[in-house]
């Protein structure tokens, strides 16, 4: 079996020619297979579809030409859910959970190709794209297991009447994904979706196409009936026949908040239900009594995981006065010490940016910070790495920058980069006020040995996701979403499945009509 799914595709095939244990290399892959799917097999577009480049991070190579869906491909695509729709909304729970664990089998089978795949096209290191695998499986063996969980009420009324609710999928649902997470975020949408007994039509982003189709193979290598999930490929225009269309049900969206604003308009006029995971400017706020080693070691995980393009990251860490310069001496030591280059090799801790343009973004968010009189404590810097096949990588050295203030740019803005503003702060009061004075509010954390103050300053914090002495830690168990401009809804946790079901009520008379007229 997973030698069909290999065989699949072309470059899994030359990887297999290669080596059987660790495959692919930077710089080795090129993509000709289609990475459209829907109706149970991949699709090649039509003739005269448009084509965008999709780049290697690490070498800055082109890796395929992505063929874009229009109109005829979503509608095939929407059909092929529709018609999937119909057998498994009408299956049992433990029915669609069985195909579901199934998945999970093969997902963990096939964790090293999805894995070194994500990294070709995605730039981060393979020790954080085996976690994104991960990620994906322990979601959907949790959404397996709450499939056949899903029950109403029974409401006892008078008379011997009575009522029971009914929880019911709501249709096809449309997943449109960042590039941040691609595997990952396809996997979230999915899990709860199809436990619900929807069907799903996903789309990532075309910076990042080329893991959903896998998971779209395992989900039919694992039983699922052909059109259950279906991949579309492109970008707004693609995204936004999805939110239109008449057979979409729902869209769940993870991307930016100006996008997250369109989609929401969009699905408006059908009165569409909308998941929304937008961006975040989260603050980290480190008290006096933190055990400081630990305080860095949760720092750097809320700043540089993913090369800092992290939804949830911490990047505004306010610390408190007397331990700022303790602080700032350790979390520069050990931001220096981070082994940035080829993201394949087991070494390394930092791999290459998105794309070029996000670089330089990335890296113009550092100039302005400067000239706005922030200090650049480390990095900040385009990184050539040693290695010439990596020179056209989107490199950059994470960077810490010292004496922030509130109003600057960096401290306001996402810049979704390696790139953490150390702020200082006297008074509990003071830090809550600040770390609240922004219009978003998707995480949030604290460091502190007191215990009272912990809970007595998340109780406060406007923000969904808070975490006490750690951060960026997400188990599938525990939901994750934001608060104000950064989202509606919530993904994992069990809250979940309420918003990929409705609730039906059923009125049981047990008498006579008892008419007014
Ligand atoms: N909260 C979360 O869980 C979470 C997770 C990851 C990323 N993010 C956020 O995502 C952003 C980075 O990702 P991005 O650059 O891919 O975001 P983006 O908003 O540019 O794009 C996201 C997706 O929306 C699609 N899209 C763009 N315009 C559209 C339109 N008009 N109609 C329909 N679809 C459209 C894109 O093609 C892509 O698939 C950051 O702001 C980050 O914070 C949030
Ligand atoms: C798993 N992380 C690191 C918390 C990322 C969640 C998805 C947001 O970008």
């Amino acid at each position: 079996m997973l030698q069909r799914l290999a065989a699949s595709s072309r470059w899994r095939a030359a990887v297999l020619a290669t080596s059987a244990a660790r495959c692919l290399s930077s710089g080795s892959v090129t993509i000709t297979d289609p990475l459209n799917y829907w109706a149970g097999r991949r699709k090649a577009g039509q003739e005269k579809c448009s084509t965008e480049n999709v780049y290697e991070p690490a070498t800055g190579r082109i890796l395929c030409h992505l063929e874009l869906c229009g109109g005829d491909e979503v509608n095939q695509a929407v059909k092929a859910a529709k018609s999937a729709f119909g057998y498994w909304s009408k299956m049992s729970g433990m029915e669609r959970a069985r195909i579901m664990i199934n998945a999970a089998h093969i997902m963990e089978s096939r964790r090293e190709e999805i894995a070194e795949m994500e990294v070709v096209n995605n730039g981060k290191s393979i020790t954080e794209a085996r976690l994104d695998v991960d990620s994906a499986r322990l979601c959907i063996e949790y959404y397996a297991g709450l499939a056949s969980t899903l029950a109403g009420q029974h409401v006892q009324l008078a008379g011997g009447s009575f009522a029971y609710t009914r929880r019911e999928p709501l249709g096809v649902c449309a997943g449109i994904g960042a590039w941040n997470y691609p595997f990952q975020i396809a996997a979230w949408k999915s899990a709860p979706a199809l436990a619900c007994g929807n069907s799903m039509v996903f789309k990532p982003s075309p910076v990042t196409p080329v893991t959903a189709v896998l998971l779209a193979e395992i989900y039919a290598k694992a039983g699922a009936p052909e059109g259950l999930f279906n991949v579309v490929q492109g970008g707004q225009e693609t995204g936004s026949l999805l939110c239109h269309h008449p057979d979409v049900a729902k869209v769940s969206f993870t991307g930016s908040v100006p996008t997250g604003q369109k989609i929401m308009e969009m699905a408006s006029k059908g009165i569409k239900p909308v998941t929304l995971e937008l961006g975040g400017k989260s603050p980290l706020i480190i008290f006096e009594d933190s055990d400081v080693e630990n305080a860095v070691k949760g720092a750097l995980m809320a700043n540089f995981l993913s090369q800092g393009q992290v939804c949830s990251n911490g990047t505004r860490v306010f610390v408190q006065k007397d331990i700022l310069p303790e602080f700032v001496d350790v979390v520069v030591k050990r931001t220096k010490a981070i082994s940035i280059g080829d993201p394949l090799l087991e070494s390394t801790r930092m791999g290459a940016l998105v794309s070029r343009p996000h670089l330089d973004k990335v890296l113009s968010y550092v100039q302005q910070a400067k000239a706005e009189g922030a200090t650049v404590l480390c990095g900040g810097e385009p990184f050539v790495p040693s290695d010439p096949k990596l020179r056209g990588g989107y490199y950059m050295s994470p960077c810490v920058l010292g004496d922030c203030t509130d109003d600057m740019t960096c401290v306001k803005e996402e810049i979704f980069g390696p790139v953490m503003s150390v702020l200082s702060f006297e008074t509990e009061e003071e830090a809550l006020q600040r770390a609240n004075d922004t219009t978003l509010g998707l995480a949030a954390g604290i460091f502190t040995r007191d215990v009272k103050r912990a809970h007595r300053v998340v109780e406060h914090l406007k923000a969904g996701s808070c975490f006490i002495n750690n951060y960026n830690v997400t188990p599938v168990e525990v939901p994750f979403g934001g608060f104000k401009m950064s989202g509606i809804g919530r993904e994992n946790g069990q809250v979940t499945i309420e918003f990929y079901s409705q609730m039906k009520t059923v009125f049981v008379e047990m008498g006579d009509v008892d008419s007014l007229f």
